[in-house]
């Protein structure tokens, strides 16, 4: 069931129609994609979850958020075989750098030998770990507070929330945050009867996390369906923290104080252009 899922996601992502998925791909990625991401692509093509990469039309505009933010110092949550590391590590300066966190360093191994080739491991810390503890041990020097430039955040869909508190309090105001499927093969738009056992977890997951992100006065937000869903979101505002667990932008008990923050945080000039 679970490569059947994927199966379907690799051949027609979210248009619903294989064809016009495969236009997007032949026309405009295909042809444009670097040599080291279509070899890369290759030695994950025997792995049982090749199909977890990230989807390449998502990592062409990726590639182009890098590059218009000018990112330099990065983080990616969910590494794989590398696919969107090194799309990351081939569009940051030669001094910038990624703090590249997985569980498995197995899959990373399996491209690590093409990132090599492509002579871009400098720029890449892997670190071999679950990713919230690595956050937390970030936060604790205060030089990483709002020094990083952009985050891609691929993994476990039930810490998304977990990962985006503390990412806000290491993004620059201005920085991206990149969250990847977060449409999650279109479940997120059909009832839980519609959608396979395997899926539901993720489905429920994934649709409080658009709802907290939406409520988040915080970051401004694109909900975008390149792959299997990407939000971009763009740190706005100085104030790092969330006013509620739903996000800022209820206004139950701290709707009070949520708009006389928000106010102060406009008075300031807080509030990016
Ligand atoms: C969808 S894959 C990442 C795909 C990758 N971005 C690519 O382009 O190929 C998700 C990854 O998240 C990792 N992962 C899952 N839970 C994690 C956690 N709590 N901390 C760190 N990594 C985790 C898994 O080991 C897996 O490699
Ligand atoms: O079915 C998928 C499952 C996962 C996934 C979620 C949480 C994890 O802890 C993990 O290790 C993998 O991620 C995907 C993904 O990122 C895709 O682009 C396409 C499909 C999937």
């Amino acid at each position: 069931m679970y490569n059947k899922i994927l199966r379907t996601m690799a051949s027609k992502g979210l248009l619903q129609t294989e064809e016009l998925y495969k236009y997007i791909l032949e026309s405009s990625v295909f042809p444009r994609e670097p040599e080291p991401l279509k070899e890369l692509r290759d030695v994950t093509a025997n792995h049982p979850r090749k199909l977890m990469a990230t989807a390449l039309d998502a990592g062409q505009i990726i590639t182009m958020l890098l590059q218009l933010v000018n990112a330099k110092k990065t983080i990616e949550i969910g590494v794989f075989t590398g696919y969107s590391l090194l799309l990351t590590a081939l569009s940051i300066p030669e001094d910038g750098k990624i703090t590249a966190i997985d569980i498995d360093r197995d899959a990373y191994e399996i491209g690590l030998p093409i990132i090599k080739k492509a002579g871009v491991e400098h720029k890449i810390n892997f670190v071999e770990s679950e990713a919230l503890p690595v956050l937390d041990q970030l936060l604790t020097d205060h030089e990483n507070e709002g020094s990083y430039d952009y985050a891609f955040v691929d993994a476990d869909k039930v810490n998304y929330w977990n990962y985006h508190e503390r990412l806000l309090k290491l993004l620059k105001v201005g920085g991206i945050v990149v969250y990847d499927n977060t449409l999650w093969g279109g479940s997120v738009a059909k009832n839980e009867n519609e959608t396979p056992e395997f899926y539901r977890p993720g489905r429920h997951l994934t649709i409080e996390f658009n709802k907290q992100i939406a409520a988040d006065s915080r970051v401004q937000i694109s909900l975008a369906p390149f792959g299997d869903g990407i939000t971009i979101c763009k740190r706005i505002i100085s104030r790092a923290f969330s006013l509620s667990s739903s996000g800022d932008g209820g206004l139950g008990a701290s709707g009070g104080y949520s708009i006389l923050l928000w106010s102060l945080d406009n008075r300031k000039g807080a509030m990016s252009p």
